[in-house]
């Protein structure tokens, strides 16, 4: 479980955050939402540790990251798995040997293990073997997806943060990729966050949401609640479309 509390955020006299507390849950897939510039990516890069806050307390399964000494920080770092926009693999390097990479930077097994766990995770996202010896660019975005996700466990993380894991995909890519990130992460326990902007993943995967508006929680629930909800910048901002209009019509 990732515990924010009070987190407070500026840049330069610019109060992004505002003492915001939320509770991410093991085992779930926790979703931030909100409109642009509400300050999603601030959050989520000062969960990570790449923003220092102002004030309040970020705590890993009771472990304040700003507490922490760099020697703690760096076991935290490898309890963590990351997966980001685009995928970002290494072209030069092929799907297998991108999985094994985190393996080789950070764990002190041998080439052969390494080479098995890579195997297991690029399994369990079902890629196909025929795959392994590619380069990223001559897979499809989707399955490139897949490979980011092989990656980003095959450390065992505890922690999963996807930031944007549909983008530039189509809508039933998009719903496979949600699957599979909503089946590991009940599958391994993580605690799992995604910065989405996708409605359709949040109706999907949405286990706890945490709605940001304006650098404030303003709500947090799940994607039955979100139906029933009495807060007009939340449903404006998820129900911003006929389809989702109706959608919770036949809901109520
Ligand atoms: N490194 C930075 N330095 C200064 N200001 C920043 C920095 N990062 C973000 N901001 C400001 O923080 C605010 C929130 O930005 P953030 O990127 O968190 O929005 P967001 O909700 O993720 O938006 P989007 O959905 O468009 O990605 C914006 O006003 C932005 O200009």
């Amino acid at each position: 479980m990732i515990e924010v509390k009070n987190v407070d955020k500026s840049f330069d006299g610019n109060h992004v955050l505002k003492s915001v507390s939320a509770v991410f849950e093991t085992g779930k897939t926790n979703m931030i939402i909100g409109a642009s510039g509400s300050g999603k990516t601030v959050l989520m890069k000062s969960v990570i540790g790449l923003h220092r806050i102002d004030n309040g307390r970020i705590e890993y399964d009771g472990r304040n990251l700003p507490d922490m000494r760099m020697s703690d920080i760096r076991i935290l770092r490898r309890e963590v798995g990351m997966l980001f926009q685009g995928s970002a693999l290494f072209d030069s390097l092929s799907v297998l040997e991108n999985v094994m990479y985190p393996l080789e930077m950070f764990s002190s097994t041998t080439k052969d293990e390494m080479e098995a766990r890579a195997i297991f995770c690029l399994k369990h996202v079902s890629l196909a073997e025929k795959s392994y010896g590619l380069a990223p660019s001559e897979i499809s975005g989707g399955m490139q997806k897949r490979v980011a996700i092989a990656r980003a466990i095959a450390l065992q993380p505890k922690y999963l943060f996807c930031d944007e894991p549909n983008s530039g995909l189509d809508p039933k890519t998009s719903l496979i990729i949600d699957q599979l990130i909503h089946e590991i992460t009940h599958e391994f326990g993580m605690t799992t966050i995604i910065n989405s902007h996708d409605m359709n993943s949040v109706m999907e995967i949405g286990e706890n949401i945490v709605f940001i508006e304006k650098g404030e929680k303003a709500w947090q629930g799940n994607k039955d609640d979100i139906f029933h909800v009495d807060n007009k910048a939340l449903n404006d901002f998820v129900f911003a479309s006929q389809l989702f209009k109706q959608v919770r019509k036949a809901n109520q």
